[in-house]
C-alpha cells in the first residue's frame, strides 16, 4: 500500500510514503533537460523540463515512483492491484507506456490544466519495461499548486477525476473512496457535543473524541480517511521547516510499521520504506527513510540542467542521532 498526499501553506508540497515489502534499490534521479527520453511507441523527445524523483535503482532509465518537475508539477504512481488494465496501441492517440506515463508528464507540461487536456489523448500502452520488469498496476496523482487530479487506467481508456481531498491510497478506484468519505461526515476536531440523548449525560472525559470512529488501521480504505482527515485539519505556519515537518506528519499518520502488515513468510511484511515530500515551487525533494528519520534533501536547481546525463544519489538509510552527552 501507499499512500499520496498535497499540503499548501505558502508553497505547494506534495510526496507520498513508499509502502511495500521489498525494495527496487530505490535512488533519488535528476534527469536534466537534455536527456535523451527514447519512447517505444512515440517519437524520441531530445529537450523537456527538467525532473527530480525517486526512481528505481535500474541504469539507463528513469523508473520514476514519484516526481516533480522544474515547473512546480508532481505526480506519484501507486498500486491499483486487479483494477488497471493497459490497452493495446491506438492509432490517432498518444501511445506511452506506463512506465514512460510519469517522464512523459513531467518533460512536456507545466501544470495539472494541461495535464489534464492532453490526457484525453494518452492511451497507456500494455508493454513491459524488460522480461525482469514487468507491467505493474498503477494509478497516479497529479498535483500543483492550483490542485490535484486522480488518473485511472480502466478498460474503457483514461479516467480522470479532480481530486479535492488531496490524498490518494490504493484499492477501491477514486470515486468509491471518495463516496466513503460521506460515512465520516460528522468527525471534528472539536469535542462533540451529546447528542446521542437528552436523557442522559455522557461525559467529556479526553480530548480528541470529535474523531472516535476515523479509522486507525492499515488497509486502503482506512488509510483513505485517516490521511484525508489529518490534512484537512493540519496545521502550520507558512515557513519552510513548519510546512515540510507538517507534511511528514500527514503522512505519518498512515505509516506502515515493520511487523503490522503480513505479506509472507519468513518475516516479510509491508512496511514504509520511504517517505518523499517536494515542495514543488522549489523543486527540492526533501525525504525520509524507515531506518533513518532525518530529513534529507536534495535540490533540483542545484544541478547543471542543461546536460544529458541522469544524475543519481543513493538514499541516505543509516539513523543518524544527535547524541548530546
Ligand atoms: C510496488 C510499488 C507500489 C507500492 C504499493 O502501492 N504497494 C502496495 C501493494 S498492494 O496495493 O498492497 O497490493 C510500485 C510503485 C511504482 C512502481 C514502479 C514504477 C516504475 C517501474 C514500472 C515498470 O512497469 C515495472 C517496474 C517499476 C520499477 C515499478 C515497480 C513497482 O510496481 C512500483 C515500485
Amino acid at each position: 500500500m501507499c499512500t499520496a498526499s498535497n499540503y499548501i501553506t505558502k508553497d505547494h508540497y506534495f510526496g507520498r510514503n513508499f509502502d511495500y515489502e521489498i525494495s527496487y534499490n530505490e535512488r533519488v534521479t535528476i534527469t536534466p533537460r537534455n536527456y535523451k527520453f527514447e519512447y517505444r511507441l512515440i517519437d524520441d523527445i531530445e529537450s523537456h523540463y527538467a525532473i527530480i524523483g525517486v526512481a528505481a535503482g535500474v541504469d539507463g532509465y528513469p523508473l520514476y515512483y514519484d516526481a516533480c518537475n522544474e515547473k512546480g508539477l508532481s505526480i506519484a504512481g501507486l498500486n491499483f492491484e486487479g483494477n488497471a488494465v493497459y490497452l493495446e496501441e491506438k492509432e490517432g492517440m498518444v501511445n506511452v507506456t506506463p512506465f514512460e506515463f510519469i517522464p512523459y508528464i513531467l518533460g512536456t507540461y507545466s501544470n495539472v490544466s494541461e495535464v489534464k487536456k492532453a490526457l484525453e489523448n494518452i492511451n497507456l500502452v500494455n508493454i513491459n519495461f524488460s522480461e525482469e520488469l514487468p507491467l505493474s498496476p498503477l494509478h497516479w496523482m497529479i498535483s500543483d499548486d492550483t490542485g490535484a487530479i486522480v488518473v485511472e487506467p480502466l478498460k474503457d481508456g483514461l479516467k480522470v477525476y479532480d481530486n479535492p481531498v488531496g490524498v490518494l491510497t490504493n484499492n477501491p478506484p477514486f470515486d468509491k473512496q471518495l463516496f466513503t468519505l460521506n460515512d465520516y461526515r460528522s468527525l471534528s476536531n472539536r469535542n462533540p457535543e451529546n447528542t446521542f440523548s437528552k436523557d442522559f449525560d455522557l461525559d467529556e472525559y479526553s480530548r480528541g473524541m470529535g474523531a472516535i470512529g476515523l479509522p486507525g488501521d492499515l488497509s486502503s480504505s482506512s488509510r483513505f480517511a485517516k490521511v484525508a482527515f489529518t490534512r484537512a485539519n493540519s496545521f502550520s505556519s507558512d515557513g519552510e521547516e513548519e510546512s515540510v515537518s507538517q507534511f511528514f506528519h500527514i503522512l505519518g499518520s498512515v505509516e506502515q510499521q515493520n511487523g503490522c502488515t503480513f505479506i509472507n513468510d519468513p518475516d516479510l511484511y509491508e512496511y514504509t520504506i520511504y517517505t518523499s515530500c517536494y515542495n514543488t515551487n522549489k523543486a527540492v525533494l526533501y525525504y525520509r527513510t524507515y531506518s533513518n528519520s532525518q530529513i534529507t534533501a536534495v535540490k533540483l536547481m542545484s544541478e547543471d540542467l542543461d546536460s544529458a546525463e541522469l544524475i543519481n544519489y543513493r538514499l541516505e538509510t543509516e539513523e543518524q542521532i544527535a547524541y548530546i552527552n
